[in-house]
C-alpha cells in the first residue's frame, strides 16, 4: 500500500468491491477511485482471479487507465474475512454466485449494495433506483431485526435491472406531477455490455437484432411495481412493499439486444389515470423539473439533471448521449401524443453507470446521509461523521 493510500484510508470510509474484475466491477473502480467519501480497501472476484494483483486479474476494458490505487492491490476470494474492515461492500457479482456470497456477507454484518438480481424480490430487501425511491431505505432496520441472528450493521440493498432503471425515472417524475399511471408499453434496444464480458457472440449481434433477452421482460414488468410502490404498515409495526397496489399499473415490456456497446434505449407509451391527461408540453416541463432526494440531499455522485429532455427530433442516441453527466442521468426525447395510450417518448440510460455501478454508489451515499450506514469517526467531512 502506498503512503498516499494510507493517508486516504485515514480520511475516507473503506469500501470493498465484489466482482471487481467484471464489466460493472470495472465501472465501480473508475467511479470510486476519486470518490470524495469512500476509498477502495478490498477487491474480490472468482478463485481464477484471487491472489493476483488487480492489473493482472482484470481484463480492463475501460477507456481510462486502471487507477493507480488498485493496480497492485491483490484480489481476494469473495469471503467476508477479507472485507471485515469495510463500511460498505459493493457487489458486481455474477448472479450465479451472488446469492450465496452476498448472503454470507450480510450474515457477517456487512452492508452490501448489490447489482445482482438475486435478492430484488426478497420482501425484506429494498430495490432502490436512487433517482426514484430513496424512501425504501426505511426497510433496512426491519431486515436487520428479522435476520437470525439480528444484525447491527449488515443488510442487503439492491439496485434494479438496467433497463428498469431507465424506465422508472421518468415514470416516477410523471406520477409525482400528474398522479398514478395506469398502463405502460416499453420496447427496449439494449446494449451488448448489458450481458457482461464477453457477452453475446459477435456473430450473433453484428448486423443483427436479437428479439429476446432471457428473463428481462419479466424483470422490467415486476421490478417497476416494487420500485414505484410505497411501504405499507400492517398496524403492528410490520412494514411491507405495497407493489403499487393502491392504483395498479400494468406494464408490458418487449426487450431486444442491438449492436450498441453501451447505453440502453427504450421507447415508452403511458396512460394516466387522470382525465384529461397532461399535454406533451406539460410532460416535458414535469420531466425537467423532477428533483429526486438524491439531488436535494447532496449525494456527490447524483447527476445535476436527473432527467435531461432533448428538444431535437432525433435524440437521445446512445453514441451521442450515453456519457452525458458521466452516465449518471437519464435522457428523454421525442415527447409526443400517443394515439393509443396518452403520451409516448424515448429514454436512454447508460446501463453500466446509472443502470448499475453509479446507482449502487448513490444508494450508498443516501444510506450514509440518512444514517442507515453509520460511518466511524473520520475526518473527510465532519458533517457526515457519526461517532459509534
Ligand atoms: N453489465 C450491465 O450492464 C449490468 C449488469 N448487472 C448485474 O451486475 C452483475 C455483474 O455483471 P457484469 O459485470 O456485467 O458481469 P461480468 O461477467 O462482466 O463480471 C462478473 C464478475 O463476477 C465474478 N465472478 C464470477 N464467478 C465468481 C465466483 N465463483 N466467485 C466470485 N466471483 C465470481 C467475476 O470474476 P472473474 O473475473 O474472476 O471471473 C467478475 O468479477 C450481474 O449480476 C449482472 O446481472 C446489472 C445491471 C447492468
Ligand atoms: N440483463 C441486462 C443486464 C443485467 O445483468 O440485468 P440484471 O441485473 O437484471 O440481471 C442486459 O442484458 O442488458
Amino acid at each position: 500500500m502506498s503512503n498516499l493510500h494510507r493517508v486516504l484510508e485515514e480520511k475516507k470510509a473503506k469500501v470493498g468491491v465484489l466482482g471487481a474484475t467484471g464489466t460493472v466491477g470495472q465501472r465501480f473502480i473508475t467511479l470510486l477511485a476519486d470518490h470524495p467519501w469512500f476509498i477502495i480497501h478490498a477487491l474480490g472476484a472468482s478463485p481464477r482471479s484471487a491472489g493476483k494483483p488487480y492489473a493482472k486479474a482484470a481484463n480492463w476494458k475501460q477507456a481510462t487507465r486502471i487507477p493507480s490505487i488498485v493496480r497492485e492491490m491483490i484480489v481476494h476470494e469473495c469471503k467476508p474475512e477479507h472485507f471485515k474492515d469495510c463500511a460498505i461492500v459493493f457487489s458486481g457479482l455474477d448472479a450465479d454466485v451472488a446469492g450465496d456470497i452476498e448472503g454470507a456477507f450480510r450474515a457477517a454484518d456487512l452492508a452490501v449494495f448489490s447489482n445482482a438480481k438475486n435478492y430484488r424480490r426478497d420482501p425484506s430487501v429494498p430495490l432502490i433506483v436512487p433517482l426514484v425511491n430513496a424512501y425504501h431505505l426505511a426497510m433496512v432496520p426491519q431486515q436487520q431485526a428479522l435476520h437470525n441472528p439480528p444484525l447491527q450493521k449488515g443488510f442487503i440493498l439492491t439496485n434494479a435491472n438496467c433497463s428498469t432503471t431507465g424506465l422508472v425515472v421518468p415514470l416516477r417524475a410523471l406520477e409525482k406531477s400528474f398522479g398514478p399511471l395506469e398502463a405502460c408499453f416499453v420496447t427496449t434496444m439494449q446494449a451488448i455490455s448489458g450481458g457482461g464480458y464477453p457477452g453475446v457472440p459477435s456473430l450473433d449481434i453484428i448486423d443483427n437484432v436479437v428479439p429476446y433477452i432471457g428473463g428481462e421482460e419479466e424483470k422490467m414488468e415486476w421490478e417497476t411495481l416494487k420500485i414505484l410502490g410505497g411501504i405499507s404498515d400492517d398496524g403492528d409495526g410490520k412494514k411491507s412493499f405495497d407493489m403499487h397496489a393502491s392504483r395498479p399499473l400494468r406494464v408490458s415490456a418487449s426487450c431486444n439486444r442491438v449492436p450498441v456497446i453501451d447505453g440502453h434505449t427504450m421507447t415508452v407509451s403511458v396512460r394516466f389515470s387522470r382525465r384529461p391527461p397532461p399535454s406533451p408540453q406539460q410532460v416535458r416541463e414535469a420531466l425537467v423539473a423532477y428533483t429526486p432526494e438524491a439531488q436535494s440531499m447532496g449525494c456527490p455522485s447524483a447527476p445535476v439533471h436527473a432527467i435531461f429532455v432533448h428538444e431535437e427530433a432525433d435524440r437521445p442516441q446512445p453514441r451521442l448521449d450515453r456519457y452525458y453527466q458521466d452516465g449518471a442521468g437519464v435522457s428523454v426525447g421525442r415527447v409526443r401524443q400517443c394515439p393509443v395510450l396518452d403520451i409516448k417518448f424515448v429514454v436512454l440510460a447508460n446501463n453500466v453507470s446509472i443502470g448499475a455501478a453509479t446507482s449502487s454508489i448513490i444508494n450508498a451515499e443516501l444510506a450514509v446521509l440518512k444514517g442507515v450506514v453509520k460511518l466511524p469517526a473520520c475526518y473527510f467531512n465532519q458533517r457526515l461523521c457519526q461517532e459509534d
